[in-house]
């Protein structure tokens, strides 16, 4: 993972959010994910909404990103009131070649995985810090169930994946949206992410896990220039 400092990180998620805000047009419904680059996205199209009356609908993966876009006059719809999500757009912590990517450093994988699952198309946007040969560097967060979390912990910690216990801010325990806990695993690279998916969602108290493998249509990376869009033409998600 390259290094960038924060400044310009946030200007290259910037343009890669105000350019994915081109996707969305009159009477879709779309996916609104989660982390300070969808805050810029939703932001914009806040925007369209009350300058340029953009009439979309969003699915939320969060609830801030629901209050966030609720705030700024963009209708929300509840995931079980609609059939289908023309296009969810999010963003995540690294992506390969493969377009094999890790979400959940906020903390939202398991609704971003629901609202993706149920959407015709998904785009991530992410600075191009975040394009790497192979992920894992970026911790890798579980959603487990908090009922005998300790013992998803110990089998863990025995297979080597150094699995820390997410805190908040304040030092108390993380809580996500459905009242979980996330395990973050430091596994530094993943050599077969195929593999380790199946390991992590075949533990008993895992809920969900952040590996998104060839899930992706599209990344728009924000790049010092212009941004630039990766197409996969063979996205296969193995969580449908
Ligand atoms: O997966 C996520 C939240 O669960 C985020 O999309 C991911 O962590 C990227 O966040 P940011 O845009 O703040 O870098």
């Amino acid at each position: 993972m390259s290094t960038i400092n924060s400044e310009l990180q946030n200007k290259l998620k910037k343009a890669a959010a105000v350019k994915a805000a081109d996707y969305v047009k009159d009477g879709m419904i779309v996916g609104l994910g989660s982390g300070s680059t969808v805050t810029m996205l939703v932001d914009e199209l806040g925007r369209r909404v009350q300058e340029d009356g953009l009439n979309f609908t969003g699915v939320s993966t969060s609830i801030s990103t629901a209050k966030q876009a609720e705030s700024l006059g963009i209708k929300i719809s509840d995931l079980d009131s609609i059939d289908t999500i023309d296009l969810t757009i999010d963003g995540a912590d690294q992506v390969d070649s493969d377009f094999n990517g890790i979400k959940g450093g906020g903390g939202n994988l398991f609704w971003e995985k629901i609202v993706a699952a149920n959407s015709k198309k998904l785009i991530w946007i992410v600075d191009q810090s975040k394009i790497v040969d192979r992920i894992g560097a970026f911790p890798l967060a579980v959603d487990v169930e908090p009922f005998g979390s300790h013992h998803v912990l110990k089998k863990f910690s025995d297979a080597g994946f150094n699995p820390v216990v997410r805190t908040d801010k304040n030092g108390k325990i993380f809580k996500t949206d459905s009242n979980n806990i996330i395990l973050d695993l430091h596994l530094h690279k993943i050599n077969d992410p195929d593999k380790l998916s199946n390991a992590l969602i075949n533990t008993v108290g895992v809920v969900e896990h952040g590996l998104f493998l060839n899930a992706v249509n599209e990344v728009v990376v924000g790049k010092e220039g212009a941004p630039q869009i990766m197409i996969n033409s063979k996205a296969h998600p193995s969580y449908q």
